[in-house]
């Protein structure tokens, strides 16, 4: 028979039994995944939509409140493996105010006062305002002054001895200050800054470990670990923020005072606390704390009221889960889900290109945001993300959206796996093609000369001091000149007239002419400086010049392949592959040829080839600061050629190179009458000056 047919409501009571039936095996599920494996798989804010759903069906259909049901008890549930802690006082969860405007605070304040039977012309009811911390409730028994025992909130009644982890949590005193009653339970919350948690992730990132969600999740992952060595190592923060068991202290009267109390036992206590009055003095708190939200070092899902006389808490008591006497205001949530419509590629200033996510429009921590970093391909890979999935997207604080993760479940039918590779083979930006070292997290443009992306950078490069060196032009002119488009690739300089200088802003005629001349005088350079202008990736200025001694002229090195390449002391096949592919890429072989055309020359040489063994037998001692070679370097460059390079000074030593604050090195080498040089003199020996370079 049909339980609910007889209250002539027939189809729809049996319909809201079946969706009843189904919210709670949904919510049961994600209650799981969330205390239990710490590991949610949906936003608190799609949470919290279903578990309204089965209030509002429960409220309408008394009878189908079930014992069992999610609305009825406190979420969490023991790990099997944790010894259990029964709670003498229970911990209770916090009823919500659905609205997240100013009126949740009048709705509460009216609530209270119609509960404490206050009419009109009763004064306002004083509160305390505190931040609701984003992490892992937790209870912390104090016998005399001393920590005997830590145990998460569980289901309310039982919870988890997790006193090992707890005890290496620095923010939590392991005595207490002061003279310290005989028992004091201390409730409060262990939560993650935001920075470690990004530092957290990273590190498991690194390590091939589980990333987590959010910094609660981490935080609570952290604290339910069966190894407090892991506890230990992750940067656990506490704020308490109320009571438990107490005995033998004579309790204050307020809330307010009793979290003096704590502060002044030496346990943390947030600063971001008031005493107010009235719907108006919570509004105001709940407005001051939104805009403060963004800046606090750790998140914060909303602010907790507190009715602040204990006696009157007493008075209003609780209904099931909740006390009545506290509410949660919450501020739009930090993460949401939406529809990830497409991935599209944004081309950095060194030509890296990263992912973007084109997102539904959805409205996260207080925006509407329509794009969100994917950051790479391996973040992509490691969080499964695909075109077409429903995503979690977060945005805490002021750091870029970001995807955090799909809803696996939502996921309709097979979608294809999402390869940059495969999508951008070129650059979108500028046409070069793209390419990924193995080495590499980042897919890059090679179009380094050519790329609009690019530009700004390409340009300061080339005209550095040590690439053509071209005076004056420092990065406000290269904006300026990219951002009036007078001047796209190097070419561009060439061309130059006063004319177009003329108008750009703050630049007189002196200072025209003075850059053109510049300009002008850079054009005979060498083919070691105009190599290193280039920018080719990996190619210093060491290497550049390796590379003209090595081939003598431009074209031999163009038309070298990696193997040929990596005949040049020092160049490595990552080295010599980025050469490659920068020669590889036609934009680039034009702007060169267009270099030249517009008279951009060098001396051309002989290749030098190998010059191994050229001081075989040499003994080296380096001391002081090179004025461009690192002692790492020029160590290198002496082995290269079969040389020796030893600690100390010796009547063996043939030769001591000095650079900048030589210490007592030197000294002893002249009173020995050793062979002293420069870095210019170590270079004649290395057989690396020549016209080339
Ligand atoms: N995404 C999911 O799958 C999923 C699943 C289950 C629960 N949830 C989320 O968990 C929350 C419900 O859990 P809940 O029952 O723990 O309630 P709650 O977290 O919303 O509120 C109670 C808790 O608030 C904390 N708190 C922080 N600051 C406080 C302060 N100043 N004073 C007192 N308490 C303070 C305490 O830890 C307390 O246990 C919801 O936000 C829900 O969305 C999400
Ligand atoms: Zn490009």
């Amino acid at each position: 028979m049909d339980l609910f047919a007889e209250d002539g409501r027939g189809e729809t009571a049996a319909d809201a039994a079946a969706r009843a039936a189904a919210l709670r095996a949904e919510i049961a599920r994600h209650d799981h995944a969330y205390y239990v494996l710490d590991a949610p798989t949906i936003p608190d804010a799609e949470y919290d939509r279903l578990f309204r759903e089965l209030q509002a069906i429960e409220r309408a259909y008394p009878a189908l409140r079930s014992a069992d049901s999610p609305t009825q008890r406190v979420g969490g549930k023991a790990l099997a493996q944790f010894a259990t802690v029964r709670h003498r006082v229970p911990m209770l969860s916090i009823s919500t105010e659905t609205d997240t405007e100013a009126s949740g605070a009048f709705a509460f304040d009216a609530r209270v006062r119609r509960a404490l039977g206050l009419d009109e012309d009763d004064a306002a009811v004083a509160y305390a305002a505190e931040l609701k911390f984003d992490g892992l409730a937790i209870s912390l028994r104090y016998e005399d002054g001393v920590l005997v025992q830590a145990a998460t909130r569980g289901d309310g009644e039982t919870g988890e001895d997790v006193t090992s982890n707890v005890r290496t949590v620095k923010a939590i005193p392991l005595r207490l200050l002061g003279e310290a009653p005989p028992v004091l339970e201390v409730r409060g919350e262990i939560y993650l800054r935001r920075d470690d948690f990004e530092r957290l992730n990273a590190r498991q990132a690194e390590a091939g470990e589980k990333i987590f969600v959010n910094p609660r999740n981490a935080a609570a992952g952290s604290i339910r670990q069966l190894d407090p060595g892991i506890a230990a190592r992750r940067p656990l923060s506490f704020y308490a923020y109320g009571l438990g068991e107490v005995a033998g202290w004579t309790l204050p009267a307020t809330q307010t005072e009793v979290l003096d109390a704590l502060a002044a036992f030496g346990l943390p206590v947030c600063g971001h606390r008031a005493q107010v009055r009235g719907a108006e003095g919570l509004a105001a708190f709940h407005a001051r704390i939104g805009a403060l939200r963004d800046t606090l070092p750790f998140d914060i899902d909303g602010v907790v009221y507190k009715v602040d006389a204990l006696a009157l808490q007493q008075q209003l008591g609780f209904v099931t889960r909740e006390p009545r006497w506290a509410v949660a205001h919450k501020y739009p949530a930090q993460e949401a889900v939406t529809l990830l419509r497409d991935i599209e590629v944004q081309v950095g200033r060194t030509g890296a290109l990263t992912p973007v996510a084109r997102l539904e429009p959805v409205f996260v921590g207080g925006v509407t945001v329509t794009n969100a970093t994917l950051h790479n391909q391996d973040e992509i890979d490691r969080k499964d993300v695909r075109i077409g999935d429903w995503v979690i997207v977060r945005r805490a604080g002021d750091v870029i959206p970001e995807v955090v993760a799909p809803i696996l479940e939502r996921r309709g039918g097979e979608l294809p796996r999402f390869v940059l590779l495969d999508r951008f083979p070129t650059c979108p930006v500028c046409g070069s093609h793209v390419v990924r070292g193995e080495d590499e997290a980042v897919a890059r443009c090679t179009g380094g000369l050519f790329c609009p992306a690019q530009r700004k950078q390409a340009l300061l490069h080339f005209a550095g001091r040590r690439a053509m060196d071209i005076e004056g032009l420092g990065d406000k002119l290269v904006d300026q000149l990219v951002d009036a488009a007078i001047v796209k690739t190097p070419v561009d300089l060439y061309r130059l007239g006063v004319l177009a200088l003329a108008n750009l802003e703050r630049m007189g005629e002196k200072s025209a002419q003075n850059l053109l001349m510049a300009i002008e005088k850079s054009r005979g350079t060498t083919l070691a400086r105009f190599i290193f202008a280039l920018g080719i990736r990996n190619v210093g200025e060491a290497t550049a010049r390796d590379l003209a001694r090595h081939f003598g002229k431009l074209d031999a090195l163009i038309a070298a392949d990696v193997d040929a390449l990596q005949q040049v002391p020092d160049v490595g096949p990552i080295v010599a592959k980025c050469i490659a592919e920068f020669f590889a890429e036609p934009h680039n072989r034009e702007v060169i040829e267009q270099l030249r055309a517009a008279g951009v020359h060098w001396a051309e040489g002989e290749p030098q080839g190998s010059v191994a063994g050229a001081l075989a037998g040499k003994t080296f001692v380096l001391t002081g600061t090179l004025p461009t070679l690192s002692r790492d370097e020029a160590k290198a460059r002496i082995e290269a050629r079969g040389g020796k390079v030893a600690g100390s000074v010796s009547k063996k030593t043939h030769y001591v190179v000095a650079g900048a604050e030589a210490g007592s090195k030197l000294d002893k080498a002249q009173a020995l009458g050793l062979a002293i040089l420069d870095e210019d003199g170590l270079r004649v020996l290395l057989n690396e000056t020549d016209t080339n370079a």
